[in-house]
C-alpha cells in the first residue's frame, strides 16, 4: 500500500527535522551566487541548494515562478531540480500555487502529482478560494499516489488579511472566517486518514491564528506549511507560541534569509537553521 504524504511527513519531521529550505532563485540572488539569470543558472542554483539540503534538512520547496520566466528552457531546469531534489530522497514541494475548477484544475494536478510525470513532486500548493469543492480532483488524485496538497488558508502577505478573514455568510460554514472554513475543510479530509492527514494548509508565520478566527484544534490531522520566518519577519522561536497544540505539524519554510548566505555558506546556513527549529519546538 502506497505510504500516505502525511504520515510519510510524519517520518521526516522525525529522521530530518521540519525545516522547508525554499529553492526562490531572485535574479538579485543569482547575480549574489556568481550564476546568470538564465535557465543554466537556474538549475545551478537548484541543483547546489538541493545539494546543500540533502542530509541537514528534508524538505525543499522550488518556487515555480521563478523558472517559469524563462519558459520551457526554465521548465527543463526545474524539472532537473525537482528530479534531483526527489532522488536525493527530500520531500518536494512544488510551489505552484495552482487552483481552478473541474477537468482544468485535475490536470494541474495530474500535472505535479503523478508518479512519472515530467514535473513530478510530492506536493503541490493549491488555491482553493473558487471552493474547496473545486479542488476535489487533485485531492483525490493526492490520495491515492501517496502525494499531497498544500491549500492557501492564511498566507503571509498582508494584503491578504481583508479578504480572508472576511467572514462567510452563506453555506455550512456560514459564520466563519474563509481561511476558517478552508482549514475546516481540509480538517474533514484529513480526520478520514489514520495518521496525519495528506491535504495541509498554508498558515503565513506573520499571521495569528485568532485574528483568522483559526482554532489550533481544528489543524491537528493537518500539515502546516508555514512560511513568512527570515525575510519576512517572523521569528522561528515564536512559531511554537502561534501554532499551539498543531505546532507539530508546522513545517517552518523560509527561503531568502538562508539563500542569501551564497553557495559557499548555505550549507552552514541551513545546520544553523534545522539546530534553532529543534530548539524552539523541543
Ligand atoms: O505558499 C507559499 O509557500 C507561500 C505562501 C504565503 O502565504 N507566503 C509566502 O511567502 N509563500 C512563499 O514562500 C516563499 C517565501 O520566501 P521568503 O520570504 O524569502 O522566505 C516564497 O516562495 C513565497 O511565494
Amino acid at each position: 500500500m502506497t505510504l500516505g504524504f502525511g504520515a510519510r511527513l510524519s517520518e521526516v519531521f522525525e529522521a530530518s527535522g521540519r525545516l522547508c529550505v525554499g529553492i526562490d532563485p531572485h535574479p538579485y540572488l543569482l547575480g549574489e551566487w556568481d550564476l546568470a539569470d538564465d535557465a543554466d543558472g537556474l538549475r545551478e542554483f537548484g541543483l547546489r541548494v538541493v545539494e546543500a539540503t540533502a542530509g541537514r534538512a528534508g524538505i525543499v520547496k522550488p518556487q515555480v515562478a521563478f523558472f517559469e520566466r524563462h519558459g520551457s528552457a526554465g521548465y527543463a531546469a526545474l524539472e532537473q531540480v525537482l528530479a534531483a531534489a526527489r532522488a536525493a530522497g527530500l520531500v518536494v514541494i512544488a510551489d505552484v500555487k495552482r487552483g481552478d475548477v473541474g477537468t482544468s484544475v485535475e490536470a494541474y494536478g495530474q500535472s505535479w502529482l503523478t508518479p512519472g510525470s515530467p514535473l513530478e513532486s510530492d506536493a503541490m500548493t493549491i488555491s482553493a478560494f473558487q471552493g474547496v469543492g473545486s479542488i476535489e480532483a487533485p485531492h483525490r488524485l493526492a490520495l491515492a499516489t501517496g502525494k499531497g496538497l498544500f491549500v492557501l488558508a492564511a498566507t503571509s502577505n498582508p494584503e491578504a488579511a481583508a479578504l480572508q478573514r472576511a467572514v462567510l455568510d452563506t453555506g455550512p460554514s456560514a459564520g466563519k472566517t474563509v481561511a476558517a472554513s478552508i482549514v475546516g475543510d481540509v480538517h474533514d479530509w484529513n480526520f478520514e486518514e489514520a495518521s496525519l492527514g495528506s491535504t495541509g494548509v498554508v498558515i503565513g508565520a506573520t499571521v495569528s491564528l485568532g485574528d483568522y478566527g483559526i482554532e489550533p484544534r481544528s489543524l491537528t490531522a493537518t500539515p502546516i506549511l508555514a512560511p513568512g520566518f527570515g525575510h519576512q519577519g517572523a521569528r522561528v522561536a515564536d512559531a511554537r507560541m502561534l501554532f499551539g497544540e498543531a505546532s507539530a505539524n508546522v513545517i517552518v519554510s523560509a527561503s531568502r534569509s538562508i539563500l542569501a548566505a551564497g553557495p559557499s555558506g548555505i550549507a552552514d546556513a541551513i545546520t544553523a537553521q534545522s539546530t534553532e527549529i529543534r530548539g524552539a519546538f523541543a
